[in-house]
């Protein structure tokens, strides 16, 4: 077990997480500790820091950062089940940008002096990470602040840039398996570009991203794709699914927020109307100072993904068997959101009959969840996702988002399924139409009146 001195490690303690008990769910074949530990040691103590290259390096204690381990053992803190949401920073991924804001702190685009080779030298070194995970080539892509920005460049940029001969856009709001006939039928010559969500974020379900992207090509139009949920957990490749641009976000993927990444192909080449100007960074398509440390962190998370996707998703596949058996095998009327044959596993969105979703959530507060997606939490709709998939809306309001990842243990599954079945069962007991159901009343036949 690695022992508990790096920076990373008290700060994660600081905030709360179960060190020992994360790594422990790390892939025991590639996170050894070795690399970490040479890293951590290469973070200068605080009273050091302005010694330049020279100094001695040492790791801070505890007590230098002025955290205390006793009361930091007192918090405890709800099971995180949102991994749709956002995930939790790998520790190995913080370990990798530390050194970018202490020590190499210099701008990337500075080309006098090492801070900024040092700094450029990361960059280049992340942008591989990101290109290799999706088979593109390092040149093609473009650092952003997150999967949102790059669908804006992607659709507005392509958009502006053919507005005066192809104005016509394809994309789809909602996560059903799209008709490839109908999807065909709807391009017409003025099309410029197709925008779809390879995984959709509410139920999980994941597009025929090569057949969209072979159709596409054939009709030379471009594809976009919002891969924001899909990179890193499933294979993704650019070449062979045809795809022209896609979304990555950094913090859906074990990275930090606020940084994402852009795939622009070069060959057809793709062409687009930067929406941003400045100093013309990121070959003219995203100007301003690329973040050394977020873009050092969504390299090494993409790395990470890359040689551990097959552990992840196995693991992830596993847990979320666990978890729909768990509650399918002890509650009835549940339906599962979604084609289960083509869906992202590590997304469970499963509606209970004849109760709400927001009181199951409320009653399930020591469990982090989401009903639905964001936007719909927010604003209490039924989700328009669920409406189009033609759930009505009593069952499109039950509806509650499972969302597993890389540090989801069996036994987090345990206690949810426990949860979840105790407090189902209590809600209905509550609930009237749960009587009339249990009275044999077809809750179809009756006719509601509102006053
Ligand atoms: C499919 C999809 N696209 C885009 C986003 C937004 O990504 P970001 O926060 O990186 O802008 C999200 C997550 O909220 C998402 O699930
Ligand atoms: S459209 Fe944003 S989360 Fe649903």
């Amino acid at each position: 077990m690695t022992p508990l001195t790096s920076p990373s490690r008290l700060l994660t303690r600081h905030l709360g997480y179960n060190v020992t008990f994360r790594q422990r769910f790390l892939n025991p074949v590639t996170s050894l500790p070795k690399q970490t530990q040479r890293k951590f040691t290469s973070v200068t103590a605080p009273d050091q820091a302005a010694a330049v290259t020279t100094q001695t390096l040492v790791t801070p204690s505890p007590e230098s950062l002025g955290f205390e381990e006793t009361s930091v053992k007192k918090v405890r803190r709800p099971i995180y089940l949102d991994m749709q949401a956002t995930t939790p920073v790998d520790p190995r991924v913080l370990d990798a940008m530390l050194p970018y804001l202490t020590q190499h702190y210099g701008n990337p685009h500075s080309r006098t002096h090492a801070y900024g080779w040092e700094a450029e030298k990361a960059v280049e070194q992340a942008r591989t990470h990101v290109a290799e995970l999706i088979g593109a080539d390092p040149k093609e892509i473009v650092f952003t602040s997150g999967a949102t920005e790059s669908n804006n460049i992607s659709v507005k940029g392509v958009a502006r840039f053919y507005k005066s001969s192809k104005k016509h856009i394809i994309t789809t709001q909602i996560a059903r398996l799209i008709d490839l006939n109908a999807f065909a039928e709807s391009i017409r010559p003025d099309t410029s570009l197709v925008s779809i969500m390879t995984v959709n974020n509410e139920i999980g379900v994941t597009q025929p991203v090569e057949e969209i992207g072979r159709i596409c090509r054939s009709k030379k139009i471009f594809f976009h794709t919002d891969a924001a949920q899909a990179v890193g957990k499933i294979p993704v490749d650019v070449n062979k699914m045809n795809i022209d641009l896609m979304s990555i976000s950094g913090h859906k993927i074990y990275g930090p927020k606020g940084i994402g990444a852009l795939y622009v192909r070069r060959k057809p080449r793709v062409r687009l109307e930067a929406l941003q100007s400045g100093g013309g960074q990121e070959r003219g398509l995203r100007s301003g100072t690329v973040p050394t440390p977020l873009v050092v962190g969504l390299g090494e998370a993409c790395r990470i993904a890359k040689e551990e996707m097959q552990y992840d998703s196995e693991r992830v596949k596993k847990l979320s068997q666990r978890l729909i058996d768990g509650i399918m095998s002890k509650v009835q009327h549940i339906v599962r959101n979604g084609d289960p044959n083509a869906s992202y596993p590590g997304c469970v969105n499963l509606s209970f009959a004849y109760i709400e979703g927001e009181s199951l959530l409320m009653a399930l507060k020591d469990i982090a969840l989401s009903s639905g997606s964001a936007c719909t939490s927010a604003s209490l709709e039924p989700s328009y996702v669920l409406r189009a998939l033609g759930a009505e809306d009593d069952m499109a309001h039950s509806s509650i988002r499972f969302g597993i990842g890389r540090f989801t243990t069996e036994r987090e599954i345990d206690l949810v399924v426990d949860r979840v079945v105790r407090h189902v069962d209590k809600l209905r007991e509550m609930s009237p139409l749960w009587e009339m159901v249990q009275e044999g009343i077809d809750l179809k036949s009756i006719q509601w009146s509102q006053h």
